[in-house]
């Protein structure tokens, strides 16, 4: 069974007496938001999710979700007993126990996190607390290092001008979740991090989070896995560690991830084989299995923005971060590699037609924030190349950023491909696995494949008669 496919028969074994529900809202219904909303209800909790953006909420109270992810809105129908959305904080927060922050923190141009979003929304809450309120925000959005001390202290002299006594709290609980497995990740994290300086505001986090960390909440198709073995760690700290496990969690996943396409680069050079190398080195467990996967760099909104982020703060200090800059060097090296690839199979571009397999920046989701794959069919058309593009999901979100003359938005990887001179497979989508190659390689113009997320059997395609080119293999 898949996740989600049978919501009415999740299992929520609630006979400790340890469980308060709490009336929770969360702001922002972005892929953090919305998640988070929706475990908040499913393990009991009243949630109230609060977005400025009307077209989204417009969408939510239809049971519609606004971004893609497998089983989102099954699991969505699944708590709406305990979920409501709207556009506007209600005017009075007296009911709430705990308000969750998860809006946006895109980059500014020159890297720093853009904290335009949660300071408006402070300053929104703050207006609504009332007069001897117990409250706790939980800031779930990245922010830097320093932020949450920062923003307590705000809200406390926004009160006091306000001539409000109020019990408010911070606590910092960074997100760790994927997208494409956004909801699996939310229901079973492996670990729960909250930073803060007031042990009840921790203690009230704890127990918001008691179902996950208990297990006590559990969907029947995990049944039969041994779950005492995978409980989320708890980690409590301060305000300021936590903001760095965040921030530092995803510079080592970019950094291994621009390490391993580092190997691949001299894999490349000397004839070795990464997929191996990858494999070998994976079973390590001091190393482990994860992010080793090389291909054309990361994407997404979250690592590009957080390595810019923490180099942002580490210059405050004149701190040199040498490890991160190479990550990011590499990353955006690997777009030049690529593109030299097809330069050196195809000689000129200018001219020639490129199918572009993938658009979103990884599979699983339709987000094309910072895709590499983006990037690379905007470089095609400089390079004065026709490109044609096929995603399973991504398409309609990538027509404003592509709109050109030289972009043709296809319906399936056949039309795509028809007359092609080179494909690229710029996303691993499952689905290009599954293609009949064979009948692609009888309608393109010439038989060359790039791909750029090592997804293909290179082997097998070589018999059919592709000249195949992976990254480090
Ligand atoms: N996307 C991801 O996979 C992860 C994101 N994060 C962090 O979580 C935060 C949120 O990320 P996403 O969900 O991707 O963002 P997003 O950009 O998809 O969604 C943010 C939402 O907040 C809304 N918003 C902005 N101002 C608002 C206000 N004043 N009141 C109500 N809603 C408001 C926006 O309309 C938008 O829908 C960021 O700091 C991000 O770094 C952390 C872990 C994973
Ligand atoms: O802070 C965030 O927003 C999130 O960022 C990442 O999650 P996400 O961006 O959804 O996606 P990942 O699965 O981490 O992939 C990021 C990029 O790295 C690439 N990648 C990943 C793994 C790998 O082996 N190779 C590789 O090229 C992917 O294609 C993708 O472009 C982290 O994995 C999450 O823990 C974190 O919460």
């Amino acid at each position: 069974m898949m996740l989600g496919e049978k919501v009415e028969n999740f299992v929520v074994k609630r006979e400790d007496d340890q469980f308060k529900r709490l009336n929770v809202i969360v702001i922002g219904a972005g892929y953090v938001g919305l998640c988070t909303g929706i475990v908040m209800a499913h393990i009991g909790h009243s949630v109230l999710c609060i977005d400025i953006n009307t077209d989204k909420i417009a969408l939510l109270e239809q049971g519609m979700a606004p971004i893609y992810e497998i089983n989102l809105e099954a699991m969505l129908a699944g708590c709406r007993n305990n979920l409501s959305f709207t556009t506007e904080l209600p005017k009075r927060l007296g009911d709430t126990d705990i308000v969750i922050i998860a809006v946006g923190t895109p980059s500014k141009e020159n890297g720093d996190a853009d904290m335009q979003y949660v300071d408006q929304v402070i300053i929104d809450i703050t207006s609504k607390i009332e007069e001897a309120q117990d409250l706790i925000i939980v800031m779930k959005s990245t922010v830097p290092i320093g932020s949450n001390q920062e923003m307590f202290r705000r809200v406390n002299n926004l009160l006091s001008d306000r001539g409000v006594q109020a019990n408010v709290n911070f606590v910092s609980n960074p997100e760790f979740l994927r997208e494409g497995k956004a909801i699996y990740d939310s229901f079973y994290p492996d670990r729960i991090v909250v930073g803060g300086n007031n042990d009840s505001a921790i203690g009230a986090v704890k127990n918001m989070y008691y179902p996950l960390l208990n297990k006590t909440f559990i969907m029947p198709q995990y049944m039969d896995q041994n779950f005492e073995s995978s409980l989320p760690s708890l980690v409590v700290t301060d305000f300021l560690t936590a903001e760095m496990i965040k921030y530092a969690s995803n510079a080592f996943l970019a950094t291994k991830v621009s390490f391993i396409n580092e190997i691949a680069g001299l894999c490349d050079k000397v004839g070795a084989d990464i997929l191996d190398v990858s494999i070998g080195m994976g079973l390590d467990n001091r190393i482990g299995k994860g992010f080793l996967h090389a291909g054309l760099g990361w994407g997404g909104s979250c690592f590009p923005k957080d390595t810019l982020a923490l180099q942002s703060i580490a210059r405050e200090y004149d701190y040199e971060m040498p490890i991160i800059e190479a990550a990011r060097t590499i990353n955006t090296r690997q777009i030049i590699f690529v593109l030299r690839k097809i330069q050196g199979l195809l000689k000129v571009i200018r001219g020639k037609k490129i199918a572009v397999l993938g658009l979103s920046y990884k599979p699983g989701t339709d987000d094309i924030r910072d895709s590499v794959s983006v990037e690379i069919v905007k470089r095609i058309v400089r390079l004065g190349g026709s490109v044609s593009v096929y995603d399973p999901v991504a398409l309609d979100n990538a027509r404003k950023e592509l709109a050109s003359d030289s972009v043709n938005f296809c319906s399936s990887i056949i039309c795509a491909i028809e007359s092609a001179d080179a494909v690229l497979i710029a996303t691993e989508w499952q689905e290009f696995l599954e293609v009949d190659w064979r009948e692609v390689k009888l309608k393109m113009r010439s038989p060359i494949i790039i791909d750029g997320r090592n997804l293909l059997h290179k082997k097998i395609l070589s018999e059919m008669g592709f000249t195949y080119v992976g990254v480090g293999r």
